[in-house]
This record gives C-alpha cells, sequence and structure tokens, in this order.
C-alpha cells in the first residue's frame, strides 16, 4: 500500500536560526492508520506537522504528501487534510461558532443549505449544536477545541493531524475525544496523525507510535513494542503509560499477561491472574 505520507531526513532552520533536524527512521504514515507522535518539548513535533502541511518548507530533506511536496502543492494538499493546532484561538476566524465550521465550505462556493447541513453534522458529530450562535472568543478552551475540530472535519478530509488533542480537555471530554477520533478512523476511514503529552491515553489511540528525540526519529512501532522499550522513552523524556509499565513489570516477574490498554481490560486481566493463583 502507497504511503499517504513520507517525511525523510528533514531539516529545518527558522529565521532566528534555529535548526530543527528530524533524522534516523523514515516518518511514514499509511492510509487508515492511527498515528502518534511522542517526544520531549521542543523536540519538533509541531515544525514535522507545519512541514506536512506546507506551511514551512524544509532546507534539507524530503516531505512528500500523496506524493507531492507540500509547501508547492499546498492547495491541493490542504483540501485533503484536516488539522487542530495546539493554540485553536490562532485558527478560530469566525466571528460565531456557525460561521467559523462555515468557513471552508463557504470559501469553496457551496451553495447556503449545502453549507448548513456540513455545518450541522460536523456540529452534532462533537455535541456543539448548543454553541453555534456563540462568540468563540468567550468559549472555554475545551469548547474552542471542539469547534476547530468540527471545522477541520467540515469537509470531511482524508487526513486528519491533531497537535496536543487533549490540551484543556476535562477527564469526560478526553475520553469523549478518544472515542470520537476512534470512530472518525473506523467508520470514515479518516487517517490520525496526532501529538500528545497524556501518554495514558496513546494505546486506545495508535496503530504506530513514533518517538523523536534530540533530532532524530528514534523509534516506531506498535503501542506494546514502544512501551516496553522503557529505557528509549525514559532516554527521550517520557514516561509509558502507567499500565503498561506495571504489566511489562509483571511479565518480567513470569506472569504471562498482555499489555492492556484501559483499566477495564487491566480489571479483567488481573482477576484472571489472581484466580489463577487462587488468591481471591
Ligand atoms: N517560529 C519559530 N521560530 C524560531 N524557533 C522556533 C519556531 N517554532 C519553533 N521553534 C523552535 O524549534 C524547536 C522545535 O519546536 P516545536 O514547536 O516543533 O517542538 P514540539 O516538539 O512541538 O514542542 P512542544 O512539545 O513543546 O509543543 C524548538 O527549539 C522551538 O523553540
Amino acid at each position: 500500500m502507497e504511503p499517504l505520507i513520507k517525511v525523510q531526513c528533514l531539516k529545518h532552520i527558522y529565521p532566528d536560526k534555529t535548526e530543527v533536524n528530524l533524522c534516523g527512521l523514515d516518518f511514514i504514515v499509511k492510509p487508515g492508520e492511527r498515528v502518534v507522535v511522542l517526544g520531549p518539548n521542543g523536540s519538533g513535533k509541531t515544525t514535522l506537522i507545519s512541514h506536512i502541511l506546507g506551511l514551512l518548507s524544509p532546507v534539507e530533506g524530503t516531505v512528500e504528501v500523496l506524493g507531492l511536496s507540500p509547501d508547492k502543492n499546498f492547495n491541493k494538499i490542504r483540501k485533503e487534510i484536516g488539522v487542530v493546532f495546539q493554540n485553536v484561538d490562532e485558527q478560530i476566524i469566525g466571528p460565531r461558532v456557525y460561521d467559523d465550521i462555515a468557513f471552508t465550505p463557504r470559501n469553496e462556493g457551496l451553495k447556503k443549505d449545502e453549507v448548513e447541513r456540513i455545518v450541522s453534522s460536523a456540529a452534532n458529530m462533537l455535541n456543539i449544536e448548543h454553541l453555534l450562535n456563540k462568540i468563540p472568543h468567550y468559549l472555554s478552551g475545551g469548547q474552542k477545541k471542539k469547534v476547530a475540530l468540527a471545522g477541520a472535519l467540515a469537509t470531511m478530509p482524508q487526513i486528519l493531524i491533531m497537535d496536543e488533542p487533549f490540551d484543556a480537555l476535562d477527564p469526560k471530554s478526553k475520553k469523549e475525544m478518544v472515542n470520537l477520533l476512534n470512530k472518525l478512523n473506523k467508520e470514515k476511514n479518516i487517517t490520525l496523525i496526532l501529538t500528545t503529552h497524556d501518554i495514558d491515553v496513546v494505546p486506545q489511540l495508535a496503530d504506530t507510535i513514533y518517538v523523536i528525540n534530540h533530532g532524530n526519529i528514534v523509534m516506531k512501532g506498535t503501542p506494546e513494542e514502544v512501551f516496553s522499550n522503557v529505557d528509549v522513552l525514559r532516554c527521550a523524556n517520557l514516561e509509558p503509560p502507567i499500565l503498561a509499565e506495571l504489566f511489562s513489570r509483571l511479565c518480567n516477574n513470569g506472569f504471562k499477561t498482555n499489555i492492556p490498554k484501559e483499566i477495564d481490560e487491566a480489571e479483567k486481566l488481573l482477576m484472571m491472574l489472581l484466580e489463577k493463583r487462587q488468591i481471591v
């Protein structure tokens, strides 16, 4: 299967001469994949995303999205990619929530009733119908994030990129966001690229994880592969999810068990282990 995105040994130099390198392993995203990028602060996650979106041009290395250089084919590429930036204030531009979600469909010249249909379907997906008449500036951080996501989904892109999707979300909204992202991936076949510091949710969301450290993509693998490699993670200033760490330690102590993704799964596995040992 041809990759949707391929980034090889990227080097970027910002105007103030700050140099960002992303060498090591190639960054490859296949259609329908859920990819999470992990790395410490300042390691270049947002820089990587900006290149994929064609907002920045590499000084060295190659960036290909759908076989094209995104910086030279900005309009073509941006139709296929929905994005929610870390700082959503920079991307919400409509005077009312409705206008913001309607921005791209209106720009594409769609008729009023088609725009209405798209906005109402995106708002419904995110449970924000009650916010449509509000002024975005006065919304809470979590509400703004949902509005930005509704805007990104309005044109049903092939690829959805979210930089820190769980920032500003309370536990219930975080759970809803995880479920929604998985639903978009499964039912609409939207390819996901996410960055997050919220490591505990990663096993529920990732098919593939990339770990960036010191200018290199140092590791690629499934959550099980990556989170069992505690030394590489710690070296990159990352902690494995608490459940992954606990169950890896149980494995190291001779208990044959999978690594659970969620607390319910962990509970079942623990009950099975305890029953086997006749502790309960
Ligand atoms: N516009 C800019 N001008 C100058 N330097 C920049 C600019 N944007 C980012 N940088 C620098 O590039 C490096 C990588 O930044 P980037 O935002 O890509 O990291 P990140 O991994 O997304 O960080 P975080 O986890 O904190 O969001 C950092 O040293 C940062 O200070």
